[in-house]
C-alpha cells in the first residue's frame, strides 16, 4: 500500500504542480503534504437504511471556465485567471503501469480532488479488487494537465448527514464493515478511512509516517489491533507515574478541526479526553469511532485521561447531542465514566507523601465521606479527625476518619505556622481563628488532639476540653472562610450528631466472599442484593442491561458457530450417501441436495452477518463493539432468529458446548432483548453472568429482615434487625498472585469461600488447562493459608447443587482426581429426591463427601473448624440461608465465653448439613 501511494504521490505531485512551474523544491513540498483518503463501495448485505455513497465523477462532465481571451482584457489590467481543464500533455504523464495495482484489476469508477487531500475511491465487484488511481484515469482518457482544483472531496461526497438524518448517520458509520464475500472480509482492513501523510523520501520498505486517523467505518477490525496502536509518545516532566499518552498533530491553524484543518476557535467541536485533539462535527466520529471509551480518539482508546478533564467525565456535549440520539449519547457516556482505563490512577494519588495503593484508593473512595471531585495529587490527611487538604493548604474537606490510607501525616503537611498542633499537624491562621472563636486557648506552643466528632484534649492529657462544632456560629463562620465542617452535622443537632456517631463506631460486620472462576459469587451477590432490598443503581441496572445485550451476540455467535459445524457435518454425511437419513424434510431433502441447502443453511445477507460476528467473536473484540452497536443490530437479531436454519441449530444446542447455561435463558427473549428498549428484570440480572462487566471488587451493605416464619432457622438465631453487615464480592483473578492482596481483607470477619459443586470434571480454559474442582482447590488452600486470615472464619459455600443433582447420574464424582475415593452406595431409589439422611439422592451424598473432603483439608492446614453451607445460587431461600449462618458464626466467635458451653461442634456439623 505504501508504494501505491508513493506512486500515486508523483502522479498527483506532478499533475498538481503546473507544468510552467517546475521548480523542484515546491514539487517535493506540495508531495510531503499530500493526505488520501480510501473509502470503498459497500459490498455487504442490503441493509435497512441508505449509506454514504462515493459518487463517482466524470471528469468530462465538469463545467470548465471558458479561456479568457487576452483581447478581451484591458490593458494593464491584472485579473486573477482560472485556468481550464486542458487537455493532457503526454510528456506530462506517469506510466500507467507505474501506478497499477498490483492485482491488475481493472478499475471502473473514479474520483479524485485534491489540494492536500486525495481520497481514492476502491471498488468491490465479486470480490475483485480494483482501484481507480489518478494515472489510471488519466491514461485512460489520454489526458493530463491539471491546473485548477477539482471541487470536493470524496470525504465531501461521503459528508455526514444533517441534523435531521443524525441517526441514521451514526449507524451507517457504525455498520461492520464488508460483510460480502470472505474475500472481501478478509481484506476488511482496507475499509479504513485512514488519512497518510505520504512521504516522498520514504524508502521502499519503510512504512510512510503517518497520523493515523480513525475508521470511517467505525468498528476496529477484528483481527487488526491496529488502531490501538500509537506512534508517538509523550513523557511529561520524566515523571515516572505519569501515564505515556498519545500525542496529536494537527492539520490545520490554531482552532482548527484536528482531523480536516478546517474551522476555527469558535467552531464547535469535541475534544479528546486523552490527548485534547478536538474535531469538527463532520470528522467526531471519524476520529473516535464508536467511543467505547467515551470520547477518545481511536488511537486513544486504551489510554488514560487527561486528568484535567475528569470532571468533564460523563457530561455530554452539544456537538454529540446533535449528532447522535439520546440513548447513544447516554451509551457513550456511560462508558466513558465506567471503563477501566479511565478510572482514576491510585498510584496518582499521595497522601501524606505516600502514593495510594488500589485498595486504598477504593477505600478512599468507598468510605461513608469520601473526598469529592478527587484527583490526582499530593493531598493530607488527618486520620484522626478526618480532616482532609491539599498538601501546603488549609483543609478542604472532612471525610470519614479511621481510614488506613497513604503515610503518617507530617507537622507541615499544610504548612502552618501557628505553634498549634493538631494531631500532629501544625495548623494554618485561619484554623487557629476558629479555634479562639470555638473558645479553645490557642496561646503558645500547643498540642491537642480533635476527634472526628469535633471534641478536644490536649495531648496527654485524658479529659475532653470541649467541643468545637457545639459552639453557635462556629459553622457559619467556618463557611464564610472557606472552612470545612462536619458534612452529617451540618444540618442536625449535637443529640442527633452523638447517635449517628455511635451507629457510625458500630460498623458493619464484614464478610468476604470470594471464589474461582464462574463458581457463582456474582450471582450470590446478586441475589442477597435482591434479598435484602438493596437495589440496584441506575447505573448498575445499566450496565447489567448492556452487558446482558453485548453477552446475546456472544451467545448468538458461538449459536451461529454450531450452524457451521452442523452444516458441514450433514454435508459430509452427505457425500457419503447418508444425506438422504439426516434429513427429515422428506422429499424436499432431494431438491435441497442438489443445490448443497441444508436445513442449516442460510441466506447471503445472514451468512455475511454471521461470518462477521464469528471473527469478531473469535478475535475477542465483541466487547469494543457491544453495547455501541446493539441498536444497529437489532434488526438482524430477529431476521437470525426467526430463521429455521438457526431454529434447526438452537434445538441442538445441547451438543454445542461452548454455549453457557444463561444463554438458554436469553436467546429464548433474544428479539426482546436486542432491543434499544429492553426492560431488564430481576430474573434477568439474577441469569446475567456476571455484576458489571469491569467490576473485580464490589460491596453491599445491608441488615437481615427478620426471619419470615418459615424459615429454617432455629428462632433462637433471630437477631437484632439493625446490624449492618458489609458483603463485599471479590473476584478471584484481582488478588494478585499467590493471592497476596488478601491483605486487604485482613479486618473481615468471615470469609464465604464459594465453589461450584459441578466444577469436578470441568477444566478451566484460560491458561495453563486444569480441573477446575482442583483450581478451586488451590484456590482455597492459598486464602486459607494467608497470614491475613489467620484465624478467620470460613464458611464453604458449596454451589450449584441444582446442576450438580442433574450432572451426578451422568458423570461420576471420581473424575475429579481428588474424588476417586467416593464410594457411595447407591440409594433404592437414586432418582428420589428425598434427601433426608436415611435416603440422601445421589447428588447429596456428593455433596457431603465434598463438604468433607474441604473440611479435612482446611483442618490440616489450620487446624481449625470449616463451617459448610449447601446453596443453589439461583433459589433465594439456600442464598439467605448461608448468609445468616455466616451471621451466626461470626455472632458465635463474639460470644465465644457464653456459647462455648452450650454448642458443641456436632451441632454446628447438624446444622451445616442442614
Ligand atoms: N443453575 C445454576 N446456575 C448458576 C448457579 N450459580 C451460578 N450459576 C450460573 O453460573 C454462571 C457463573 O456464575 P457467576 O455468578 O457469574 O460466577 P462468578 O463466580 O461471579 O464468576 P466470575 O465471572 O469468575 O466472577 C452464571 O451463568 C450463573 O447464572 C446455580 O446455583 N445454579
Ligand atoms: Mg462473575
Amino acid at each position: 500500500m505504501a508504494a501505491i501511494l508513493r506512486k500515486l504521490s508523483h502522479a498527483i505531485a506532478s499533475s498538481a504542480v503546473p507544468a510552467v512551474d517546475g521548480d523542484r523544491d515546491d514539487h517535493e513540498d506540495f508531495s510531503t503534504e499530500l493526505e488520501y483518503s480510501f473509502a470503498i463501495e459497500y459490498g455487504g448485505p442490503p441493509l435497512a437504511y441508505d449509506i454514504p455513497n462515493a459518487v463517482p465523477v466524470d471528469l468530462d462532465q465538469i463545467p470548465t471556465a471558458a479561456p479568457v481571451s487576452s483581447a478581451s482584457l484591458l490593458h494593464n489590467l491584472l485579473l486573477p485567471v482560472i485556468q481550464p481543464i486542458a487537455k493532457s500533455n503526454p510528456s506530462n504523464k506517469k506510466p500507467r503501469e507505474e501506478a497499477k495495482l498490483e492485482s491488475d484489476a481493472k478499475p471502473e469508477k473514479a474520483i479524485f480532488s485534491s489540494n492536500s487531500v486525495a481520497p481514492i475511491a476502491l471498488e468491490y465487484r465479486n470480490g475483485e479488487k480494483g482501484v481507480s488511481t489518478l494515472s489510471d484515469k488519466l491514461g485512460s482518457s489520454g489526458k493530463l494537465g491539471f491546473s485548477c482544483r477539482l471541487s470536493g472531496s470524496l470525504e465531501d461526497v461521503l459528508e455526514l448527514p444533517d441534523d435531521g438524518q443524525e441517526a441514521q448517520g451514526f449507524q451507517s458509520y457504525m455498520s461492520p464493515g464488508n460483510w460480502g464475500s470472505s474475500e472481501s472480509r478478509s481484506s476488511s482492513r482496507s475499509l479504513s478511512s485512514e488519512v497518510f501523510s505520504g512521504r516522498e523520501e520514504a524508502g521502499e520498505d519503510e512504512t510512510p509516517h503517518h497520523v493515523k486517523r480513525p475508521s470511517t467505518v467505525t468498528f476496529r477490525d477484528p483481527d487488526s489491533n491496529d488502531i490501538v496502536q500509537e506512534e508517538e509518545f509523550e513523557l511529561s516532566d520524566g515523571d515516572e507515574n505519569v501515564q505515556v499518552r498519545p500525542r496529536v498533530e494537527r492539520n490545520g491553524t490554531k482552532g482548527s478541526c484536528f482531523r480536516c484543518g478546517k474551522g476555527n476557535r469558535l467552531t464547535d467541536k469535541e475534544v479528546c479526553i486523552v490527548c485534547g485533539a478536538k474535531y469538527c462535527f463532520n470528522c467526531v466520529l471519524r476520529a473516535m469511532g464508536s467511543m467505547p471509551e467515551g470520547r477518545k480518539c481511536v488511537t486513544c482508546i486504551g489510554f488514560g485521561i487527561d486528568e484535567s478533564r475528569r470532571k468533564k467525565l460523563g457530561k455530554g456535549s452539544r456537538l454529540l447531542k446533535r449528532l447522535l440520539t439520546k440513548l447513544e449519547v447516554e451509551l457513550i457516556m456511560e462508558a466513558e465514566i465506567s471503563c477501566q482505563p479511565n478510572q482514576l490512577p491510585a498510584k496518582l494519588i499521595f497522601v501524606n507523601d505516600e502514593p495510594l495503593l488500589q485498595e486504598e484508593l477504593v477505600r478512599l473512595q468507598g468510605c461513608r465521606n469520601p473526598p469529592k471531585r478527587l484527583k490526582p495529587g499530593r493531598y493530607w490527611y488527618d486520620n484522626v479527625s478526618g480532616f482532609w487538604g491539599k498538601e501546603g493548604h488549609m483543609p478542604c474537606q472532612i471525610i470519614s476518619p479511621q481510614l488506613n490510607v497513604g503515610g503518617h501525616i507530617k507537622p507541615e503537611a499544610s504548612k502552618g505556622d501557628t505553634n498549634i498542633m493538631i494531631n500532629g499537624r501544625e495548623i494554618t491562621k485561619l484554623e487557629a481563628f476558629i479555634l479562639q472563636l470555638a473558645g479553645v486557648p490557642c496561646e503558645g506552643k500547643l498540642h491537642y488532639w480533635v476527634n472526628a466528632d469535633g471534641s478536644y484534649q490536649e495531648e496527654g492529657m485524658n479529659k475532653v476540653k470541649g467541643k468545637i462544632w457545639d459552639k453557635t456560629g462556629i459553622k457559619l463562620v467556618c463557611n464564610v472562610l472557606s472552612l470545612p465542617i462536619p458534612s452529617d452535622c451540618a444540618n442536625v443537632s449535637a443529640d442527633e450528631m452523638n447517635t449517628q456517631n455511635s451507629i457510625e463506631k458500630k460498623m458493619p460486620s464484614k464478610l468476604v466472599l470470594v471464589g474461582y472462576h464462574k463458581s457463582g459469587t456474582s450471582t450470590i451477590f446478586k441475589q442477597a442484593k435482591l434479598l435484602y432490598n438493596v437495589p440496584f443503581s441506575e447505573d448498575e441496572r445499566q450496565n447489567i442491561k448492556f452487558m446482558i445485550q453485548s453477552r446475546l451476540y456472544s451467545y448468538l455467535g458461538i449459536l451461529l458457530e454450531g450452524r457451521e459445524w452442523f452444516e458441514e457435518e450433514y454435508l459430509l454425511e452427505k457425500s457419503k450417501g447418508k444425506g438422504q437419513l439426516l434429513d427429515e424434510s422428506g422429499s424436499s431433502g432431494n431438491a435441497s441436495q442438489l443445490n448443497n441447502k441444508t436445513k442449516y443453511s442460510i441466506g447471503p445477507r445472514l451468512k455475511a452477518f454471521a461470518d462477521w460476528l464469528i471473527k469478531a467473536m473469535v478475535s475477542g473484540n465483541l466487547e469494543a463493539i457491544f453495547p455501541a452497536a446493539t441498536r444497529e443490530y437489532a434488526p438482524f437479531v430477529e431476521e437470525l432468529w426467526k430463521d429455521p436454519a438457526i431454529q434447526a441449530t438452537y434445538d441442538r444446542r445441547n451438543e454445542i458446548e461452548m454455549l453457557p447455561r444463561p444463554a438458554t435463558y436469553f436467546l429464548n427473549r433474544a428479539v426482546e432483548i436486542s432491543r434499544p428498549d429492553y426492560e431488564l428484570s430481576d430474573i434477568d440480572i439474577l441469569y446475567a453472568e456476571g455484576i458489571t462487566s469491569s467490576n473485580s471488587l464490589t460491596s453491599m451493605e445491608f441488615s437481615f429482615p427478620l426471619s419470615p416464619g418459615n424459615s429454617n432457622l432455629d428462632p433462637a438465631y433471630q437477631r437484632d434487625p439493625s446490624l449492618r453487615y458489609q458483603l463485599i464480592r471479590v473476584h478471584h483473578s484481582s488478588l494478585g498472585g499467590n493471592c497476596k492482596l488478601v491483605e486487604m481483607f485482613e479486618d473481615v470477619d468471615v470469609v464465604l469461600f464459594c465453589v461450584a459443586l459441578t466444577d469436578y470434571d470441568e477444566f478451566s480454559v484460560d491458561g495453563v488447562s486444569m480441573n477446575k474442582m482442583m483450581a478451586s482447590k488451590q484456590l482455597f488452600e492459598n486464602i486459607v493459608t494467608h497470614p491475613a486470615l489467620d484465624r478467620k472464619d470460613f464458611l464453604l459455600i458449596l454451589n450449584k447443587f441444582d446442576l450438580l443433582e442433574e450432572k451426578i447420574d451422568e458423570v461420576p464424582l471420581s473424575r475429579c482426581e481428588w474424588f476417586l475415593d467416593f464410594n457411595p452406595v447407591t440409594s433404592q431409589n437414586p432418582n428420589s429426591s428425598n434427601n433426608n439422611s436415611n435416603n440422601p439422592t445421589l447428588a447429596h451424598r456428593a455433596f457431603q463427601y465434598v463438604a468433607m473432603k474441604f473440611k479435612r483439608l482446611f483442618r490440616s492446614l489450620t487446624d481449625r473448624k470449616l463451617f459448610v453451607s449447601l446453596v443453589t445460587a439461583l433459589e433465594p431461600d439456600t442464598v439467605d440461608e448461608a448468609l445468616r449462618y455466616a451471621r451466626e458464626i461470626h455472632h458465635w466467635d463474639e460470644e465465644v465465653p457464653r456459647l462455648v458451653t452450650e454448642l458443641s461442634s456436632a451441632s454446628i456439623d447438624a446444622s451445616s448439613s442442614a
